[in-house]
């Protein structure tokens, strides 16, 4: 009975967060989403996924989170790449969001790819691929595949632009996720090396807490010269 109740209580929860949000969702959808913050409750318990505890929190913080993202996304965009994806955000949720596109989710740490199949087993989702290579490695076989690159969460902007604008194709965009505008200045030569510019800021506001969250839209103008990403480590150790 308390298990009946506490899942009402999550949908009547997250329900709310994404009217707040003027995100609207289908019930079905809803209830894979849920099933997913399921497993990652119960799996976090045991192995560190996510330094957020709870599953309300764990509602705003990473599924609303991602969702703010279809406020960006277009129709005619199909092939979305999430590097860094950790448990699966925000590639996961959009993943359930859009059944129509496809997604390829990578994380670098195996025990984080081996929970993202899981949900994928456990939801029988179809249009989702992961791999568990660095995105300075996997580059070698995915260059200019995507018409959408995601990130949240990994590095500092001018790191992530090396490791992402190769993977998407010219004229497409990448969506990073920030906290504040406060890399921009210092991503400007990375943007130049890498041919690409930030076309657009969206700002949000979390429903509950209020935290501010922005999405940069950057396009990828011209193809990327192939000396880009470097080796494994470089981007950190000297980023452009
Ligand atoms: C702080 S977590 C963020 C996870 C998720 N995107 C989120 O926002 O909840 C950063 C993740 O990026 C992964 N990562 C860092 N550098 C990477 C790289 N070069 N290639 C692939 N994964 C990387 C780490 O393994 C880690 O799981």
């Amino acid at each position: 009975m308390e298990n009946i109740n506490e899942e009402a209580n999550l949908r009547e929860y997250f329900l709310s967060l994404l009217s707040k949000s003027e995100i609207k969702v289908p019930d079905e959808k809803i209830t894979q989403m849920l099933k997913f913050l399921e497993l990652l409750y119960n799996k976090n318990q045991i192995m560190n996924l996510t330094a957020i505890r709870e599953k309300k929190g764990m509602l705003e913080k990473h599924f609303i989170d991602s969702l703010l993202l279809t406020k960006v996304i277009n129709d005619d965009e199909k092939s979305f790449i999430d590097v860094g994806t950790g448990a699966g955000f925000p590639g996961l949720v959009l993943a359930i969001y859009y059944p129509e596109k496809k997604f390829l989710l990578v994380d670098s740490v195996r025990k984080k790819i081996e929970f993202i199949n899981e949900v994928i087993k456990e939801l029988n989702l179809q249009n989702v691929t992961t791999s568990f290579e660095r995105a300075e490695e996997l580059i070698k076989d995915r260059r200019e595949c995507f018409d959408v690159a995601l990130c949240r969460g990994v590095a500092n902007l001018r790191i992530i632009l090396e490791y992402m604008i190769p993977f998407i194709k010219v004229n497409g965009r990448f969506l990073p996720q920030k906290l504040n505008l406060n890399e921009i200045e210092e991503s400007k030569n990375a943007l130049k090396i890498l041919n690409a510019k930030i076309n657009k800021t969206f700002e949000f506001y979390l429903p509950e807490s209020k935290d501010a969250r922005i999405i940069l839209e950057i396009i990828k103008l011209q193809k990327t010269n192939i000396k880009y990403p470097r080796k494994v480590g470089i981007p950190v150790k000297k980023p452009l």
